[in-house]
C-alpha cells in the first residue's frame, strides 16, 4: 500500500516537473504547434496525474480588466516566497523608498499551509494579435499556476485560497503607491500598450488642512467623503453602485483642482485625470472607464470646455432659440481656446451620462467622479442633476477664514496687527485664494511677514476699487436700459 502511494507521489512530482519544463520550452514553439501539443499533453497528464492545477490569469474577460485575484496572488507570493525563489524581479515600492521583489517568469516556489505543500509557477503564453498585418509584437498573457495534491482539494480551495486572497489584498493596500493616470492620446490600444491609461506616481501635497475654506464647509466635505468611503454595506443594501459624483464649480483660482488632490490624499485614492477631448468616441470612453480601478477619483476638469456637450440638444431646439441664445450655446466650452482646433472626439452627452451612471459604471466600485467648471450655469442640467453629481460644491472668493489658513500656511502667522485691516478689506474685494496666496508668498529672502501682508493689503485695495467701479458701471447700465425702455413705451 505504502509502495503504491510512493509510486503515485513520484509519478505526480515527475509530471509536475515535466509540466514546468514544458512551460519553459513552449515559448520557442510556433503558436499552432503549441496549441496542438498542449491540448493532448494536458489530456494525458490529467488522466494520470493526482495533482490539481489552478490558474490565475492576469487579464480576464477579453482583456477588459486586470484580474484582482492575479494581483492578490502576486502580492502574496512577493511577500511570502521571495526568500525561497531564486530568480526575482525588483520594482520600486511605495514612496519610492523600498524595492519590492516578485517572482520572475517561469520561477517555481513552494508554499505550505496547514502542513500541505503547494507549488506556484509564474508563467506566460504568447497569444497572437488579431491582425496579421500588425507591426506590434504578440501579446503576453501572464498567469500564476497553483499545483497541489488531489487529496488536499478541500483544504486548498476552502482555506488556503481564501488566506492567499485576504493576505494578498492587505499587502497590496499596504504597498500601494498611489498613481495619477491620464489617457494619453497618440497611443493605440490594445495592440501597442497593454492599458489605455498612462500613469506616474501621485505626489500632490494638498490637504484639507491647508485649504482656504470656511471651517464648516470643510468639515461638511470631509465628513461626506469619509462617510462615502465607509459605506460599502450601505450602498449594497440600497442596491446602488458604490460611487459618488462631485461637481466643483467657481471662478478660476478658487481651489477646485487643489481640492481634488486633497480628496485623493484624504481617502488615499488614485486619480484618473480624464482628458475628454482625447477620447475618440463613446466606446473608447467606456473602455477607459472599465480600466479604472477601485479606490479612485475620476476627474474631468473644465467639463464645460472639454466638449460641446450641449451640441445634440442644441440641434434639436435650434429653431426655438433666438439668435442671441444660439450664440451663447456656441460659446459654451470655449475657454482659453482649449476647444479650438477640433479634437475630433465624438463623445456625446448621452455617452458621458452613461459613463457616469450606466451599467458599466458600477464595475470597480468605491469611486468618486469629479467634474470641475468655471461656468456651472452653462452645463446641461441632465449632466449635473443630483444622482449623477450628488454633491455640488461652490468654491468662491477668499473669506477672512480662508485668509487665516493661508497666512498660517505661508507665513506661520496666527495673528498680526494688520489682520484687522485685511478683515475689513477682504469683505469688500473679490479676490481669489490663488491671488491671496501669491501675495503672501515671500518674493525675496528679505520679505518678512509684515511686507507680505502689506502687499496683500495693497492688492485688496486695488481689487476693492475695481469692484466699486464695476458696480457703479453696472448701476449706470441698468439705469440706461430702464430709460431706453421707458422712451420706447412712451414712443408707442
Ligand atoms: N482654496 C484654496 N486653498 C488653498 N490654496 C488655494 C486655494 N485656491 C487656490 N489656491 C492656490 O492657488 C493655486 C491655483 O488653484 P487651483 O488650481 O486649485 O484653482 P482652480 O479653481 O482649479 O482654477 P481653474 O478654474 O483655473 O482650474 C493653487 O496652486 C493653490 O496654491
Ligand atoms: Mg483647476
Amino acid at each position: 500500500m505504502k509502495m503504491m502511494s510512493e509510486m503515485w507521489t513520484t509519478m505526480g512530482s515527475t509530471l509536475a516537473s515535466f509540466m514546468f519544463l514544458w512551460t519553459i520550452m513552449r515559448q520557442y514553439c510556433p503558436y499552432g504547434v503549441q496549441r496542438f501539443l498542449e491540448k493532448y499533453t494536458h489530456r494525458i497528464m490529467s488522466y494520470f496525474s493526482p495533482y490539481i492545477r489552478i490558474s490565475f490569469h492576469e487579464y480576464m474577460g477579453d482583456r477588459l480588466k486586470r484580474s484582482e485575484a492575479y494581483g492578490a496572488v502576486e502580492a502574496y507570493l512577493s511577500a511570502n516566497t521571495s526568500k525561497s525563489a531564486k530568480r526575482l524581479k525588483a520594482e520600486m515600492g511605495k514612496d519610492s523608498s523600498n524595492l519590492v521583489l516578485t517572482m520572475d517568469e517561469y520561477e517555481r516556489v513552494t508554499d505550505e499551509h496547514e502542513g500541505v505543500k503547494v507549488w506556484w509557477v509564474c508563467s506566460k503564453v504568447m497569444s497572437p494579435t488579431r491582425s496579421s498585418m500588425s507591426y506590434y509584437p504578440e501579446q503576453e498573457r501572464r498567469f500564476y499556476k497553483l499545483t497541489f495534491h488531489n487529496k488536499y482539494r478541500e483544504v486548498i480551495t476552502e482555506s488556503y485560497l481564501e488566506h492567499v486572497m485576504r493576505e494578498g489584498k492587505e499587502i497590496r493596500l499596504r504597498n500601494r503607491q498611489r498613481k495619477l493616470y491620464t489617457n494619453s492620446p497618440g497611443y493605440k490600444w490594445p495592440s501597442y500598450k497593454q492599458t489605455m491609461w498612462s500613469h506616474i506616481v501621485f505626489e500632490h501635497p494638498a490637504t484639507f488642512e491647508t485649504m482656504a475654506l470656511e471651517p464648516e464647509k470643510k468639515k461638511e466635505i470631509i465628513e461626506d467623503l469619509v462617510t462615502f468611503s465607509k459605506s460599502k454595506d450601505f450602498y449594497a443594501r440600497i442596491g446602488k453602485a458604490w460611487k459618488r459624483g462631485y461637481l466643483l464649480h467657481g471662478p478660476p483660482g478658487t481651489g477646485k483642482s487643489t481640492m481634488i488632490a486633497a480628496m485623493a490624499n484624504l481617502l488615499a485614492y488614485d486619480v484618473y485625470d480624464l482628458e475628454l477631448t482625447a477620447v475618440k468616441d463613446n466606446t473608447e470612453l467606456r473602455k477607459l472607464l472599465i480600466e479604472t480601478t477601485s479606490k479612485s477619483i475620476i476627474v474631468i476638469e473644465d467639463i464645460d470646455c472639454s466638449l460641446d456637450l450641449t451640441g445634440q440638444r442644441k440641434k434639436k431646439t435650434e429653431k426655438l432659440l433666438s439668435d442671441e441664445e444660439t450664440d451663447k450655446d456656441v460659446v459654451v466650452g470655449r475657454k482659453e481656446g482649449k476647444e479650438e482646433g477640433g479634437s475630433g472626439s465624438r463623445v456625446t452627452l448621452s455617452g458621458l451620462l452613461n459613463f457616469i451612471d450606466g451599467i458599466w459604471s458600477a464595475c470597480g466600485g468605491e469611486r468618486l467622479i469629479v467634474f470641475t467648471t468655471n461656468y456651472v450655469e452653462k452645463l446641461d442640467p441632465a449632466l449635473i442633476r443630483r444622482g449623477r453629481m450628488d454633491k455640488h460644491i461652490q468654491l468662491s472668493y477668499c473669506t477672512f477664514d480662508g485668509f487665516k489658513v493661508l497666512a498660517n500656511n505661508y507665513l506661520k502667522l496666527q495673528t498680526h496687527p494688520l489682520f484687522d485691516t485685511i478683515k475689513r478689506l477682504i469683505g469688500e474685494a473679490k479676490i481669489t485664494p490663488a491671488d491671496v496666496a501669491e501675495n503672501l508668498m515671500p518674493k525675496s529672502p528679505l520679505d518678512d511677514p509684515h511686507k507680505c501682508l502689506s502687499n496683500l493689503i495693497e492688492a485688496l485695495e486695488k481689487a476693492a476699487k475695481t469692484e466699486e467701479l464695476e458696480q457703479s458701471c453696472a448701476i449706470q447700465h441698468e439705469e440706461l436700459l430702464q430709460q431706453n425702455g421707458s422712451i420706447k413705451e412712451n414712443g408707442e
